[in-house]
């Protein structure tokens, strides 16, 4: 069977997150995050989601990996291409979003493609072309205040035509509430029109379904997960009682890793700091303390990391290190040794902590943030997951591809997603299930 939707993300917070939409439509699919040609490949995947970690490098890397993953995911069969993002639309000033969807339509040869952010059940909708995250614009949100993609504009033409070659148009709610024929015949109009970017309000999970029948014949798409959901959706002819269950129900047959857990926090959003204030009275905590992470290194991963194997044995549930701070503080330390720096230098602790602790028999990963969570990926050298149960809209359970010792589960959580109990629920689902 060819290969139906080959995904590009470029971050794994974002790449779990479609890759849960995805399984939750009924398409049976793969998460690779260090993409190979003669990769493993499980089963015979109708999608193929590959794990960048290209939102904040530079344009030029981010086009060239972006490319990269396109020629494995073409030669997987792949007939349509996904460009997924986060649904806050994080980039930096120069892109990437912008760079990159140029260059796969270029590679395409494709003249038009969708900008679909928008994640309704998340609470993010584009209303007359503009990103609201609930009731706020975006620029008015927690994300006016991200550490390294900081969000300062809501208007999605006015960002995307700064990043990018070509011209926006925004398709509003009107047309996309009229159905998936009206939204065909505004993008042929906008194709006609010379225009490259067509930006589609979408206020709620019916409008993304319709966008997804509207593209079927795309052969780009760029977007977020609800993008992928109503894509996903198109194809199986999933029902919404169907997405529901697979959503919400605990998938008897999942069943996790048996050794410890750690709790990874790097995400410095609203939501994450709510998350981590909430766990911290329930498990034993640990504040990094970055002065020590640009000084000490490798001998401060080590005093976290026994800290961290001592307090796993006396606790029911498990440790929380966490680097979350509010904005003023994060100011204050990317004012005092440049913010690349400081970020490249948590993330780098987050990563050689999580293979510290691996080494020491944690075998279970929830991790904060679509950096930290690339971080650690990348350093406990995973090739690929398999999706289970969804711990909240957009954060499933997944399990590497590895079978045997190096096995390990992971939960990665984007910055503003789950409730505020998210990490006690993530741990909820794996009472009891372990193999
Ligand atoms: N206390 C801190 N001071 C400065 N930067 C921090 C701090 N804690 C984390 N960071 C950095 O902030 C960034 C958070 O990004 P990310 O992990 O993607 O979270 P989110 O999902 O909220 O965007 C990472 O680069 C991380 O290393
Ligand atoms: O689309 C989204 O919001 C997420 O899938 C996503 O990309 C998360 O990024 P982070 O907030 O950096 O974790």
């Amino acid at each position: 069977m060819p290969l139906r939707l080959g995904v590009i993300a470029d971050d794994f917070t974002g790449a779990t997150d479609i890759a849960g939409f995805l399984v939750a439509a009924g398409l049976r699919t793969v998460q690779l995050n260090d993409p190979r040609p003669g990769t493993y490949l499980p089963a015979d995947p109708d999608a193929v989601v590959i794990s960048l970690k290209t939102r904040s490098i530079p344009a030029a890397d981010a086009v060239a990996q972006s490319l990269a993953a396109c020629r494995l995911l073409e030669e997987l069969g792949a007939e349509r291409i996904v460009f997924k993002y986060c649904s806050t639309f994080d980039s930096t000033a120069e892109g990437n979003i912008g760079p990159v969807t140029d260059a796969l339509l270029d590679r395409l040869g494709e003249d038009l493609t969708v900008v679909v952010p928008a994640l309704p059940v998340n609470g993010r909708t584009v209303y007359q072309g503009h990103l609201f995250v609930y009731d706020q614009l975006l620029h008015e949100s927690g994300m006016r205040d991200h550490p390294v993609t900081p969000m300062r504009d809501s208007n999605l033409l006015r960002l995307l035509e700064a990043q990018s070659t070509g011209r926006a148009r925004n398709i509003p709610y009107t047309v996309v509430s009229a159905g998936p024929e009206a939204v065909r015949e505004a993008l042929a109009q906008a194709r006609r029109d010379g225009v490259r970017y067509a930006v589609l309000d979408a206020l709620d999970m019916s409008h993304l379904d319709t966008i997804g029948a509207a593209t079927a014949d795309m052969r780009l798409v760029t977007g977020g997960s609800g993008l992928g959901s109503g894509i996903a959706r198109a194809l199986t002819g999933a029902s919404d009682a169907s997405q529901d269950a697979a959503q919400h129900a605990p998938e008897k047959s999942w069943s996790f890793t048996a050794g410890h857990t750690v709790v990874l926090s790097g995400s410095c959003s609203e939501m994450t700091r709510r998350q981590v204030a909430a766990y911290r009275p329930l498990a034993p905590s640990l504040t990094v303390d970055v002065a020590e992470v640009l000084g000490r290194g490798a001998d401060y991963v080590a005093e976290v990391a026994a800290w961290a194997e001592d307090a796993q044995r006396g606790t029911e549930s498990a440790p929380l290190v966490s680097a979350t701070a509010p904005p003023e503080e994060v100011r204050g330390w990317q004012d005092r040794y440049g913010a690349a720096r400081v970020s490249a230098a948590v993330e780098e602790f987050f990563g050689r902590l999580a293979s510290a602790l691996h080494a020491r028999g944690t075998t279970r990963f929830i991790t904060a943030g679509g950096e930290t969570s690339g971080a650690v990926t990348q350093a406990l050298e995973v090739t690929g997951f398999e999706v289970g149960p969804q711990i909240a809209p957009g954060v499933p359970w997944t399990r590497t591809l590895d079978t045997g010792a190096d096995r390990v589960d992971l939960a990665l959580k984007s910055g503003n997603f789950g409730t505020e109990d998210f990490f006690s629920a993530a741990q909820r689902l794996v009472t009891g299930r372990h193999t």
